[in-house]
C-alpha cells in the first residue's frame, strides 16, 4: 500500500527520514518482521517493543511506527512519532486491511461465563443454515471450517483485522468474535464496526486485572458504546434481562435492544424447562410467536446461552421459525459439559467452569437427574485472581464430594493452590490434590455407580502449564483409563 495514502489517517505525526513509497506487510513483532514491512512499537506489560526497533530494521522493517524519537539508523528505514501507537494501530491497520469489518455482519459477544458457547452457537447455526461464518475465540479462529491456532481469546488489532481481511477475501459475510475485557481496556477492538453485540452476564472473575467489579463492568460495556450512535444502519444489542447491569448496558447506546431471559418479559423468554441427562427441552416465547425448543445442550445455564444466540440471529435478520428448526441438531461445544461417551456404571462430564457462578451453573445442571452422589473437581491457576478461590470452593460445596486441584499452577506452589481454595468449603466431604492427575484418578477412586462426575476447568484444554511449559493432560483420557481398571471393562 501507498505509505503517504496509509499515514494519511493520522493527523498529529512527527516524520523523520525519508518514507518508503510502500508498504507490503505490518507487524507488531519484531521476529516476524520481512522486507517492506511496517513495525508497530508497542508498550507490553513484559517488554517495551520500542527496544525491538532495531531486530526490526534488521529483518527488513522501512517503517517504525513509535511513541518517541528512536536513535535508529534512518537510511535504512523511516521513522513516525505518533501520541499512542495502539490507537494509531487501530488506525493504521484498518486502512491497510481497507477496513475488512464494514464489509460483513460482525457479530461480538462478552460476558464472564457463555462467551465461547454463545459464539460457537451463533457460528454453528449460522452454516447450518448455508451462511459463511468466521469465529474467533478461546478456542482460536475457525474460518468457515478452516482452524487457525490464536494467542488470546480477543487479539491484538493487527491480527483482528488481519482474520477479518481474510473472511473478506473468502467471501465469508458473517464473523462472529468473542470479546474479552481485557481485550476492550486494550482497545484490541478499537475500528470493529459491530452489527449485533450480545451480553451473557457478569460475575466475579478476572480482579487481579480490573480490580473492582464496577471497573470490570465497566471494561465489558465498552463493547455496547462501541455501536456508535449513527442509527441510519440498523445495529443491535441483545442483552440479558435476568443480569443486574441490564438498565446499564440499555443505556450505553441508542440502537435497539432485544432482551432474553427467564424472570423477566423478556423478547426471547424461556419457560417449562425439563431437564434430561442429553437434551432440553422448553417453551420459547419470542416476537414472532411461541414455540417448543429441543436442544442437545444441558443445564439451565445452556438454555441462556441458545436464547442469547437466537435473539442475536433473529436481530441479524433469521426467523425464529428457522431458528428452532436448526437448534435441534447443534452439538454441545466442546468441554461445556459435555457428557463423556464412555460405557461405564457412572456419568461423566467434561466442563470448562472456572468461576464460581460457573460452578454453581454445572452442578445445578445435573441435579435433575442425580441418583447417588455428584462428585465435583475443580482446580484454579496459579499466580492468577486469588480473591476468586474460595468463592469456588464455597459454591462447589453444592456437590455431595468435591476435590480441590489446580488448572495451570504456573508458578505457584500446589498447596498455595489448594489450601486458598479450601478455605472456602462447606462441608467436610473434599480432598486437596494438587497433582491434576493423582486428582482425577481420585476422583475414579471413590465412585460408586450411579455417580456423576464433573471434571471442571479444564473444558477443550489438552495441556496444564507447569512453570511456563504447557504439559500434555487430558482430564477425559485418565479418567477413561481409571474407569475401565475400576470397573473391569
Ligand atoms: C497481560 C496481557 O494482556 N498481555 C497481552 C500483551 O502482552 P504483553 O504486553 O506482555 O507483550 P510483551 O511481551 O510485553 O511485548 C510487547 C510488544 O513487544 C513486541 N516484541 C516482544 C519481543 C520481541 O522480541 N519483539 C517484539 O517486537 C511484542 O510483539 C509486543 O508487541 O499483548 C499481547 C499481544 O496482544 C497478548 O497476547 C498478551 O496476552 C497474554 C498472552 C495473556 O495471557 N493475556 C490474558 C490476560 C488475556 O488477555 N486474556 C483474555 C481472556 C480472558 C478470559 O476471559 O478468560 C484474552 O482475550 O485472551
Ligand atoms: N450462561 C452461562 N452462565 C453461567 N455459567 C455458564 C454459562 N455458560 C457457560 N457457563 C459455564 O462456564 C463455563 C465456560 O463456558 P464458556 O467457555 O462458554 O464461557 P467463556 O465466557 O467463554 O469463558 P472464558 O472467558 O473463560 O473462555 C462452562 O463450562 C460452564 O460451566
Amino acid at each position: 500500500m501507498n505509505t503517504y495514502e496509509l499515514l494519511s489517517c493520522l493527523k498529529v505525526k512527527k516524520v523523520f527520514g525519508e518514507l518508503p513509497k510502500k508498504i507490503d506487510h505490518v507487524y507488531l513483532d519484531s521476529r516476524k518482521v520481512e522486507s517492506n514491512s511496517m513495525f508497530i512499537c508497542t508498550r507490553g506489560f513484559t517488554v517495551d517493543g520500542h527496544d525491538y526497533a532495531h531486530n526490526a530494521i534488521d529483518n527488513g522493517a522501512t517503517l517504525i511506527i513509535a511513541e518517541k524519537q528512536l536513535d535508529i539508523d534512518l537510511s535504512k528505514a523511516a521513522l513516525v512519532v505518533v501520541k499512542d501507537s495502539f490507537k494509531a494501530m487501530a488506525q493504521l491497520v484498518n486502512r491497510f486491511y481497507d477496513y475488512p469489518s464494514t464489509k460483513l455482519n460482525v457479530f461480538g459477544v462478552t460476558g464472564t461465563n457463555g462467551k465461547t458457547t454463545v459464539t460457537n452457537l451463533i457460528h454453528s447455526i449460522l452454516r447450518k443454515d448455508g451462511q459463511k461464518s468466521g469465529l474467533s475465540g478461546t478456542i482460536g479462529f475457525d474460518l468457515d471450517g478452516d482452524q487457525f491456532p490464536s494467542e488470546n481469546t480477543t487479539c491484538d488489532n493487527l491480527t483482528t483485522q488481519a482474520m477479518l481481511h481474510k473472511a473478506n477475501e473468502r467471501d465469508i459475510n458473517n464473523m462472529v468474535l468473542e470479546v474479552s475485557s481485557h481485550g476492550l481496556v486494550q482497545g484490541r477492538l478499537w475500528g470493529v464496526d459491530f452489527d449485533v453485540v450480545t451480553f451473557t452476564n457478569l460475575s466475579h472473575d478476572h480482579l487481579d486485572f480490573h480490580e473492582t467489579m464496577e471497573h470490570y463492568g465497566y471494561a465489558k460495556g465498552l463493547l455496547f458504546s462501541q455501536l456508535g450512535e449513527n442509527l441510519s444502519k440498523p445495529k443491535y444489542l441483545v442483552l440479558n434481562q435476568d443480569d443486574e447491569w441490564y438498565e446499564r448496558y440499555s443505556n450505553m447506546s441508542g440502537h435497539e435492544v432485544i432482551s432474553y431471559g427467564m424472570e423477566n418479559n423478556a423478547d426471547f423468554k424461556a419457560e417449562n424447562i425439563q431437564y434430561h441427562q442429553d437434551l432440553t427441552l422448553f417453551t420459547l416465547h419470542s416476537p414472532e410467536g411461541t414455540y417448543e425448543v429441543e436442544t442437545q445442550l444441558l443445564g439451565k445455564f445452556n438454555v441462556y446461552n441458545i436464547l442469547a444466540a437466537m435473539a442475536s440471529l433473529f436481530a441479524n435478520g433469521m426467523t425464529v421459525e428457522r431458528l428452532v428448526e436448526i437448534v435441534k441438531d447443534v452439538a454441545p461445544v466442546n468441554g461445556r459439559m459435555e457428557k463423556v461417551d464412555f460405557d461405564a456404571p457412572i456419568s461423566m462430564y467434561i466442563d470448562y467452569a472456572h468461576t464460581a457462578d460457573a460452578i454453581e451453573k454445572a452442578i445445578q445442571s445435573v441435579l435433575p437427574f442425580k441418583k447417588n452422589k455428584i462428585i465435583f473437581l475443580v482446580g484454579t491457576g496459579g499466580n492468577r485472581d486469588k480473591t476468586k478461590r474460595p468463592i469456588m470452593a464455597e459454591k462447589a460445596s453444592i456437590a455431595d464430594y468435591v476435590i480441590l486441584t489446580t488448572d495451570d499452577p504456573r508458578y505457584e506452589s500446589y498447596d498455595s493452590i489448594v489450601n486458598d481454595l479450601g478455605k472456602g468449603m462447606q462441608h467436610s466431604n473434599f480432598a486437596l490434590i494438587g497433582d491434576r492427575e493423582e486428582a482425577v484418578k481420585h476422583a475414579i477412586d471413590v465412585s460408586e455407580p450411579g455417580d456423576i462426575i464433573i471434571f471442571a476447568g479444564k473444558g477443550h484444554e489438552d495441556y496444564q502449564i507447569i512453570e511456563n511449559t504447557k504439559y500434555p493432560h487430558s482430564d477425559k483420557e485418565i479418567a477413561c483409563k481409571r474407569c475401565t481398571e475400576k470397573y473391569s471393562l
